[in-house]
Formats: C-alpha cells, structure tokens, sequence
C-alpha cells in the first residue's frame, strides 16, 4: 500500500509544537496591508490594470454613476506596476509580488469629494422591522411580519438556480450533512476502508493516510494526525481498530472545532457591511443570494451591492436574488467601478438605517495582483463612510479546489484581510479534505458550508456535522 509517511516520522510532526501552522497575526505581519494615508491615490491604475489582466478596458466604457476621478494615464500606471515589481525582485522578493508594493506604487484611493449621482431605482424607502439586538447568524429567526422593499416575485428563481420543480428536496436539519457529503472522497474512501473490518496495525495507518492524502486534507495535516495515531497505538491506547477510527473522528473534530465560529452581526455597525471575495466561479454570487434568504428569514433589514461588475450575467443574478427574497440591490451596471457601487450602496444603506449590507465583487485570480490591489480599494473607499468597514471580509472558497485554496486565502489576506471563509460545493464529489487544511494552516473562522444550490444548502459551519457526514455511520457522534 503506497504510504507517504510510512514509519518515516520526523521528530517535528508528532508535536503540536512543531506544527507550521499560520496565524492570522503572522500572515498579517507576513503581508502587512496598510493604508497610505499620506499617499495621493488614482483610480485608473487599478483599472488599466484591470484591462491588462483581463483584455477589458474600462477606460472606454465609464460607469453609470462615475465618480469624480482624476485619471493617471494608462502608461504611467504600467510603469508604477512594472517599477513594483523589479523594486520587490530587487530587495530579493519571491513572486507574486505583495498587493501593498503594488499599492505603494499606485495612486488608488477614490478622491474624497466622490459624488455618487446614481438614484437606483430598485431603492424604496423599506418597512422592515429593525430589531434592536442581533441574534448569531443561524438563530431561529423571531417571529413578525417582514415588509419587503420590492416585490419579492413570486416563484421565479434566481440565476444560477434550478427552478424550484428541478431542485432535488434538501434533506432537513443535519441530517442533510451526510445525504450531501456522502458521495465526496472523502466518505468514499474512508468508508471503503471501514467496510473491510481492518485490523489494528501500521497497513490500517497507511490506508488512513492515503484516504486523507487523496481526499487533500493536506501533506502536514495528515502527518500531523496520523502520527498522532501511530503514537497512541504503540502505546496501546486501542484495544481495536475501531477505537483508533473513534480517535481519528476526535482528531478532525477537534482540528475544526477552534475554526466553526458563526458569523455575528454586530448591531452596533450600521449597516453591518459584509464584503464577499473569491476567485472566479467559487459561488460568491450564489452564497449572497442564500445569504439574502437566510438574513430576511431572520427579519433582518439588508441591502445588496452588485459589485461584480465584470461578469456579464452577474449584475442580473444578484438583482434576480434580491427580487426573489425582497431585498434591494444597488447597481451601475456592467465594467462600473466596483468601489463606486459600494461607495453608492453604503451611502444608502446609511441613508435608510439598514441592518446589513452585503457586497459582491468580481471573482479573480489571487495572482493578478492589479486586480487584488483593487480589493484594498474597495476596502479603503468604504472606509470613507464607515472607518469601521467592512465588518467582515467574506472570502468564498470552491470545497473542490483542493490545495491551491492554501495560496488563494493567503492572497485574499494579504490584498483586504479575511476575516471569514465560505466553502462551497462540498455536495457532490468535492473532496472535502481542504478544510481540514485551511483550518490547520491559517485558523481563519469557517462560518458557512455550501453543500448544495438550495438556499437552505447554505449551512453554518458545524465541525461535527461536517466530520460525521464524511466519516462511516457507525462512527458518527
Ligand atoms: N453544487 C453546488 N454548487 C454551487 C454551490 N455554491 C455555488 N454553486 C454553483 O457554482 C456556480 C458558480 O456560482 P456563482 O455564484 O456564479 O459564482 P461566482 O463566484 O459569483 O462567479 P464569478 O462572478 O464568475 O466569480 C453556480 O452554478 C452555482 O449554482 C454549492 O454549495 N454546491
């Protein structure tokens, strides 16, 4: 049986000590993203640079509501970027070169006197009940009426989504944990492995290994928890080889556990400004959608920015959502400039005393880094309005991305601070091993679980839940 650490163990992996694990401080003191105040800051940089990684151009195309912005020319912002990177290659700086290089060279920060002259007319004065305390997000939702802003119109489903007669009925509760994850390979593998009646000894070790190696819980996770197990089986710990599968059920609860903190709306922010971010495709849009279901079952006033505003269907999938669940979305239409739009919703979010304000933004690659200075502007120009924005940085992360998620998180945290990770796609054959990875490596909260399309597939994060759903019944808490 191929083993990747077969009785090979170095002396650092079986000490907690030793583990190489990341801490948001050390990430943050790895990639310090400040704000230059000090610094003039212009748009355009961050825009050519969009349409050099991109092919789009939106110096052609202006915005529906343009903000006042003083434009440096497309060159200039070339030469800030290229002058970054041969400044970092010089100081002995590995590639991609950090965001606040980029952000040192260029002038980004929206001018001061914006004007936001865009009237959505999607916005009508709401009369949603505001409560004045805000339950954790997952709370039973208190009962009352709820007054949408828009017509919520009726059955029509959102982009994105089956209609409702195609959907497959979501199972309730958590139960519904296992019926989605069960086909991931995670389960499968591991379940083939417990179907055999293994005996207790290093091939039963090595089996686990391989499982979690291919399921991509990760090289040092792995090390980490099979080792674990190796030592306590010489020191006779089991008596059987399902007393060593109990303990590695307690392992991976336990390296999640510290991670699955719901999201709490902090009542004293308002709104309490959400801001989504990703790579391509992960299923931002989507999960704000849910999102947007689940804050308006619990009674919450909320405001949508439709800031994905390069993807040409995106605009119309977030207002198709808001219409679907009553909630208004401010948009400029496609290649607007993403921090005007939320520069423009925040106003009216202030404006009309809403609880929560949730932002999308265009998926993009970690490693374009123009396009993920661009997210720190987005940060600093609603920090115009709100120094405390955004209250929670949202980052969507696709469950079957495998190890690259590693490298994405720490880009997104470097370019505007994580504060929060969405898995999606963990339904399916998604492996399901990257969470164990994401947890040990960066410790950076798992509030949600995307485990299916359904708005209710939107799980909060729940170690247990997740552990048993890809673990053999007869294991399960
Ligand atoms: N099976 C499954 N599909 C999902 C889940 N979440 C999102 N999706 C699907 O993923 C696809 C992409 O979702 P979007 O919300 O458009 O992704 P996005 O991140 O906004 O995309 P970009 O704007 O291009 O970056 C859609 O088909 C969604 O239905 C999930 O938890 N499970």
């Amino acid at each position: 049986m191929l083993s990747f650490f077969r009785r090979k163990k170095p002396e650092t992996a079986a000490s907690p000590d030793a583990k190489q694990r990341l801490g948001i401080e050390e990430l943050a003191a790895a990639f310090p993203v400040h704000e230059r105040s000090d610094a003039p800051h212009d748009d355009a940089a961050l825009d050519n640079a969009r349409s050099d990684t991109t092919g789009i151009d939106t110096s052609t195309q202006p915005a529906v509501s343009e903000p006042a912005v003083e434009h440096i020319t497309p060159a200039a912002a070339n030469a800030a970027i290229s002058e970054a990177i041969v400044d970092a290659a010089a100081t002995g700086a590995t590639q991609p070169v950090p965001p606040e290089v980029i952000a040192a060279a260029l002038e980004d920060e929206m001018p001061a006197d914006i004007v936001v002259e865009h009237a959505p007319a999607a916005l009508q004065p709401a009369s949603a009940p505001e409560p004045d305390s805000a339950p954790a997000v997952g709370v039973a939702p208190p009962s009352g009426p709820v007054t949408a802003a828009i017509d919520a119109g009726g059955d029509v489903p959102a982009f994105g989504m089956p209609a409702e007669a195609e959907r497959p009925a979501a199972p309730a509760g958590n139960p519904g944990w296992r019926d989605r994850l069960r086909n991931s390979v995670f389960a499968r593998s591991l379940g083939g492995l417990f179907s055999r009646n293994p005996k207790l000894d290093d091939d039963l070790l090595d089996e686990i290994e391989t499982a979690l190696i291919t399921a991509d819980v990760g090289v040092a996770a792995t090390s980490d928890l099979v080792e674990d197990l190796r030592r306590r089986m010489k020191s006779r710990e089991f008596a059987d080889a399902n007393g060593l599968l109990a303990a590695l059920r307690a392992d991976l609860v336990a390296l999640l556990k510290p991670v699955a903190q719901p999201l709490r709306i902090d009542s004293n922010a308002r709104p309490f400004v959400l801001l989504t971010v990703g790579v391509n495709g992960v299923g931002k849009t989507t999960t704000i959608g849910k999102l947007a279901k689940r804050f308006k079952d619990e009674q919450r006033s909320l405001m949508l920015a439709a800031g994905d505003t390069f993807r040409a269907a995106a605009v119309a999938q977030l207002q198709s959502w808001g219409e679907r669940n009553g909630v208004p979305v401010v948009a400029q239409g496609q290649n607007a400039d993403a921090a005007s739009v939320a520069f423009d919703a925040l106003q009216a979010a202030k404006a009309r005393g809403t609880e929560v304000l949730i932002a999308d933004t265009a998926g993009r690659l970690h490693t374009q880094q123009g396009l993920m200075a661009e997210l720190g502007k987005i940060k600093r120009v609603l920090q115009k309005l709100d120094a405390t924005a955004p209250h929670e940085v949202l980052m969507v992360i696709d469950g079957t991305t495998g190890q690259n998620a590693l490298s994405q998180l720490r880009q997104f945290h470097a370019a505007v601070g994580v504060t929060g990770l969405v898995v999606t796609k963990l339904d399916g054959t998604a492996k399901g091993g990257v969470v164990f990875a994401l947890a040990r490596e960066f410790g950076v909260p798992i509030r949600f679980a995307g485990i299916g399309e359904r708005p209710e597939d939107l799980r909060v994060f729940d170690a247990e839940a997740f552990v048993d759903a890809l673990l053999p019944e007869a294991l399960g808490g």
